[in-house]
């Protein structure tokens, strides 16, 4: 296999201008080629290119972290490193790059390990910045919760630095002891032709991130999206010689994330600053990629994009046959236990002409959105769109969530009650008349911010941080730790509390008679959840793997002795990955009435991705139930389509959409989602409206309510794709038409063709 990622041509590199070049004994070079083994994955395609073969480790650890890392870099490469195992390899890699884990050997000078910078004269671990994304920011490892919903409210004193504040520290009012003329600006003395150099990068970068509006907001109060850009601008603006960017993309939207790219490869190429990008295993390499390092099980493929593309499927699909016993056992257990569909019941949350607004800067404008009891929510809408604050409403985590009932102008005809003009009902009552406490076991969540917030005590366990998602709580309680009750439950109408409890009194504190029924099912409920999402699920350690094959459709009673191993780990000791998924147990494990997954997959591996996955939809493939009951309603926010466990195809009535555009809020069919798509040539514009006006006149009879039925929607999308019934063209075409267009294209094309019929057999007759 050729993996030398100057297969590219259309990078002509120079061969002896290295960023690494690592330099091995001559003993060692030898060894390394020979005691290689099947492990590593190596390239030495290029002459002039030197091998490096790293080990690397934390001094704490006797074993090296990786083993037979052979990787060089040279000018004008454009690399990715990708982290295909999960457990925070890549933050290992990137971490080792700064200094932080040893080399062994370690390069020796003069070049060490960047030679670009030591033959220099320049400090490499001055000279190298990282921004990651994959890794908490914030809380530091301290025990202690922190309050995300802080931006929400009047913002502090101590939060009040600007984006603009943010990126120009000279730009901070000096403090009060100063002159005023005495500007920090002044003090650092920065010389102008470097200072206008700065501006006019900086005019580049905040214009192409479309920040130009929020400079002068406090930097608490910008969106996760809003936040991500800026840390990459700021760190593009202090110029380091090589940037570390890790996992840039998650979080941003859809329109965001080429131009980032953009920027990211034409600053690389100016070698202003250089940029190794980290992505996901899930991430899509960006095309402009030479070389790849694809992290997985302690060792690297390392090599040129599609190579090393092309070596990663090949592996994969040869695990993937492997585990096919296991999906043959598991269906079969499918088919004796069918799982419940969801089921729609009770309206949940119910917002009617929503506003919040800061200052004159509105960011809810007259949103109204209705969930009901066993509906699959997609939320979707722009960095800034407002959805962590629509969440934030729901959750009752904002202030102005109390604040959103409006009553209509009393009548002159005496009622009894005044409709309002607007209102936040949870639960059918206004925010206000519902228990923060109750609402918390109500509603369970996991969001960036709060894998952020949530407390790291060392003496927590992971069963610790699995049982307080009971109560919603933020540290263990209760004599078994799976919390001591709330006392109350949520009312949802004629379902009462229908969606969790299936055998516990969620309503029983601690001390009451109920609670013995409830503790026990809330201990079975968590062994449950552990269980199916634990290590079991996406270790791919002997334990679990010899389970995955075993041929017993019967499952051992009780958790696997890998699963109570993991249960009594201590919680902040995990890798991030790991984290991540304890905390999406934490949102799963109550069986809330409503789950709210923000950003979930975000630096979880793909082994616990599609565990995850699979446990939401409730597939037997994936630990024998289903994550979320029927009656249970879930959002789960993401940029990302494919990200989101459910497909509307499934069932529209069920599976939906609301994005969030310009201050309202819309549920998105098949129809308005495709005509929302952007930049369609205008050639396809004509030929869909051409489509759905042939569907109107000539398939009306199919429509209800302009919304297709599913089996009449499949079947005219395919006979619109199907070569046989229409040309290439509309056959292309039919990807980017609604089920609606396509009828349209169909009848149209069965019309034509029968006019073209009657034409011919016309010509034939005279
Ligand atoms: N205290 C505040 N003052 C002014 N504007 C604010 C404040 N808090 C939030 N905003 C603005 O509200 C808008 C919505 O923010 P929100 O976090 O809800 O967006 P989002 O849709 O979740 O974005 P993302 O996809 O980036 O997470 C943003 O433009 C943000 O700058």
């Amino acid at each position: 296999m050729d993996s030398n990622p100057n297969e590219h041509s259309t990078n002509p590199l120079p061969s002896s201008n290295q960023l690494y070049r690592p330099y091995l004994p001559r003993h060692e070079r030898r060894t390394s080629r020979r005691s290689r083994g099947g492990s590593s994955y190596s390239y030495n395609s290029d002459p002039h290119s030197q091998i490096q073969r790293i080990q690397f480790g934390d001094i704490k650890h006797s074993q090296p972290l990786f083993r037979d890392i052979e990787w060089t870099v040279k000018e004008g490469e454009r690399w990715a490193v990708v982290d295909g195992g999960g457990g925070g390899e890549k933050n290992v890699l990137f971490n080792t790059l700064l200094g932080r884990y040893r080399i062994s050997p370690h390069p020796p000078p003069p070049g060490g390990l960047f030679p670009f910078l030591t033959l220099a004269g320049r400090d490499p671990y001055s000279d190298i910045s990282i921004v990651s994304f994959g890794h908490r920011s914030q809380g530091g490892g301290g025990g202690e919760f922190y309050d995300y919903s802080a931006r929400y409210g009047a913002v502090q004193e101590q939060d009040r630095l600007t984006l603009r504040q943010s990126l120009f520290p000279e730009t901070i009012p000096p403090p009060s002891h100063l002159s005023t003329n005495d500007t920090n600006e002044q003090l650092i003395n920065i010389p102008k032709k470097e200072k206008d150099e700065e501006n006019a990068l900086f005019k580049h970068l905040i214009t192409k991130m479309g920040l130009e509006s929020f400079l002068d907001l406090p930097m608490i109060a910008l969106s996760n999206g809003q936040t991500r850009r800026a840390r990459i601008i700021k760190a593009i603006l202090r110029n380091p010689s090589l940037l570390l960017l890790d996992e840039p993309l998650t979080g941003l939207d859809a329109t965001t994330r080429p131009l980032l790219l953009s920027t990211l490869r034409e600053l690389h190429d100016r070698k202003s600053p250089r940029v190794i990008l980290g992505l996901r295993a899930q991430d899509e390499v960006p095309e402009w990629v030479h070389g790849l390092v694809y992290l997985y099980s302690g060792t690297a493929i390392v090599g040129g994009r599609d190579s090393v593309l092309r070596e990663v499927e090949k592996r994969l699909r040869s695990s993937e046959e492997r585990t096919t016993t296991t999906t043959t056992t598991n269906t079969l257990n499918a088919e004796q236990d069918p799982l419940p569909s969801p089921q729609l019941g009770e309206l949940l949350i119910d917002m009617k002409n929503i506003r919040v607004q800061y200052k004159d800067r509105k960011v809810l404008d007259g949103l109204s959105w209705q969930i009901k009891q066993g509906e699959r929510w997609h939320l979707i809408g722009e960095n800034g769109s407002g959805k962590t604050t629509l969440l934030s409403l729901i959750t009752g985590d904002h202030p102005q969530s109390y604040t959103q009932t409006r009553y209509a102008a009393p009548s002159s005809e005496s009622s009894t009650s005044t409709p309002t003009t607007s209102h936040l009902n949870l639960f059918s009552r206004p925010r206000s008349r519902l228990p923060t406490t109750l609402l918390r076991s109500a509603i369970s969540t996991f969001s960036p911010e709060l894998f952020d917030a949530f407390p790291r005590r060392a003496n927590m366990s992971v069963w610790d941080v699995v049982g307080t998602g009971f109560d919603g709580d933020f540290v263990p309680k209760g004599k078994k730790g799976v919390g001591s009750g709330v006392g109350m439950k949520v009312d949802i109408g004629e379902g009462v509390a229908k969606g969790r409890g299936e055998g516990g009194c969620e309503g029983a504190m601690e001390g009451q008679d109920e609670w013995k029924e409830e503790e026990q099912w809330r201990v079975e409920r968590v062994w449950e959840v552990l269980e199916a999402l634990g290590p079991e699920a996406w270790s791919g350690s002997e334990d679990s793997r010899r389970k995955s094959t075993s041929t017993s459709a019967i499952p051992a009673p009780g958790p696997s002795p890998l699963t109570k191993e993991f249960a009594k780990t201590s919680f902040p000791s995990l890798p991030i990955s790991q984290q991540r998924i304890v905390l999406l147990m934490r949102a799963l494990v109550g069986r809330a009435p409503l789950i709210l997954l923000d950003e979930v997959w975000s630096g979880m591996d793909e082994r616990m991705v599609r565990a995850a996955r699979g446990y939401l939809r409730g597939d037997l493939t994936s630990g024998g139930g289903g994550g979320v009951g029927p009656h249970q309603a879930v959002v789960v926010i993401t940029h990302w389509e494919e990200e989101v466990p459910w497909s509307r195809d499934e069932d529209p009535g069920v599976f939906k959409r609301f994005k969030l555009s310009g201050g309202k809020g819309f549920e998105q069919t098949n129809q308005t989602d495709v005509l929302a798509a952007p930049d369609l040539p205008s050639v396809v514009q004509g030929m869909r409206q051409i489509c759905a006006i042939a569907s109107t006149l000539l398939g009306s009879a199919v429509l209800s309510d302009g919304v297709l039925p599913s089996s009449t929607s499949s079947t005219a999308a395919a006979a619109a794709s199907s070569p046989t019934t229409t040309s290439s063209t509309s056959s292309a075409l039919s990807n980017v038409l609604s089920s609606r267009e396509a009828v349209g294209m169909y009848y149209l094309t069965t019309y034509m063709m029968a006019v073209l019929v009657v034409v011919g057999a016309s010509q034939v007759l005279y």
